[in-house]
């Protein structure tokens, strides 16, 4: 792998309700190189968002870190939960992002005044700047909006121009260009593309949508209950899926080539947090669970592991396969 601009280790996130407790991230790990792009895939709460807030160090309350660790550009490992140097972060929702009583320009400006420590008056040019890379027209102009005077466009690409006005090395996008429309989400992954290749950038990328995914990601890791299942380069685990659970992944993804698209769909749910069993969670849904699957073992972390390294169906690690 190229320069490795995060690693993250043996991640646990517990949250709390009614006086109870679970584990809804489970020895969470992965590494993202310099230009590289690993994409986060799995079903609605499988723990997407709660792993880049994690990594970010800006939990919700009732979430709190257990265990991991972060490590930037190849540095000394940190205890997860605190904002490590040089990540940003690209939230589902812009609104949060902006300040609703400040000019867009006005704070963004204000951030790479900030950041880059340069006067106001240098500050403005490179904000006009950031605007019209990720794409907003006339940026003189819209730089005077409000974020309510924007439309939810518009105001994912400020949110987006917000976070690289830090100069990140590592950006956590969380299903940013989800309310976008087709060319504009294809603007924007060209966008961030570009940015890697010109500043090395690392960037991981949550999406329901594996057809974006692919577009984007060179890595693909799918998460499950809490865990990932599998993970590696993404013309294999989107193109020859091991995991029972990718694979039915994969299968829901309407055939656009067809006619009549339809989509599939997993029967089942994913099990509550509350109520994870031993073992496999994905078990109750396995359409070739057997014997055994509801054993828990140990994967190399110490977690308890019966969906990764030794899934009877599956041996699933970054690298080529066999
Ligand atoms: N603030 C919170 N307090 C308690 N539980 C939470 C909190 N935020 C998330 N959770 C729980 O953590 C688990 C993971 O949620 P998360 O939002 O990370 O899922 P996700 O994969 O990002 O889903 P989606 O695709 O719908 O955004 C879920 O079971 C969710 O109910």
């Amino acid at each position: 792998m190229a320069t490795e601009v995060l690693k993250v280790e043996g991640l646990r996130v517990d949250v709390q309700s009614r006086g109870r407790s679970a584990s809804v991230l489970d020895g969470l790990s992965f590494a993202v190189g310099a230009r590289q792009c690993v994409g986060v895939v799995g079903e609605s709460g499988s723990g997407k968002s709660i792993a880049l807030r994690a990594v970010m160090g800006s939990l919700p309350a009732g979430a709190e870190v257990r265990a991991g660790t972060v490590a930037v550009h190849g540095g000394a490992r940190q205890p997860a939960g605190e904002h490590p140097p040089g990540v940003a972060m690209v939230f589902q929702d812009s609104f949060a992002a902006l300040d609703p009583t400040m000019r867009i320009g006005t704070y963004l400006a204000e951030t790479v005044r900030r950041h880059r420590r340069i006067s106001r008056r240098a500050a403005w040019p490179a904000m006009l700047e950031l605007l019209g890379a990720v794409g907003i027209p006339d940026p003189a102009h819209r730089a005077r909006a409000y974020p309510h005077e924007l439309s939810g466009g518009l105001r994912q690409r400020t949110a987006i121009a917000l976070a690289l006005a830090t100069d990140p090395e590592v950006l956590l996008c969380d299903e940013p260009t989800t309310a976008l429309d087709v060319t504009l989400q294809a603007k924007i992954l060209m966008l961030l593309r570009r940015k890697q290749q010109e500043s090395g950038l690392g960037l991981v990328f949550v999406s329901h949508d594996i057809a974006v995914i692919r577009q984007i990601a060179d890595v693909v890791a799918v998460m499950y209950a809490g865990r990932i299942v599998e993970i590696g380069p993404s013309a294999d685990v989107i193109g020859s899926p091991r995991h029972p659970y990718t694979r039915a992944l994969v299968a829901a993804v309407p055939d656009l080539d067809h006619p009549e698209p339809r989509f599939a769909s997993i029967a089942g749910a994913p099990p509550d947090p509350f109520e994870y069993a031993p073992g496999c969670r994905f078990m109750s849904r396995c359409s070739v669970a057997g014997d055994g699957c509801s054993t828990p073992t140990r994967g190399l972390d110490g977690t308890e592991s019966k969906h990764r390294s030794d899934c009877v169906h599956d041996t699933i690690t970054l690298g080529p396969r066999r």
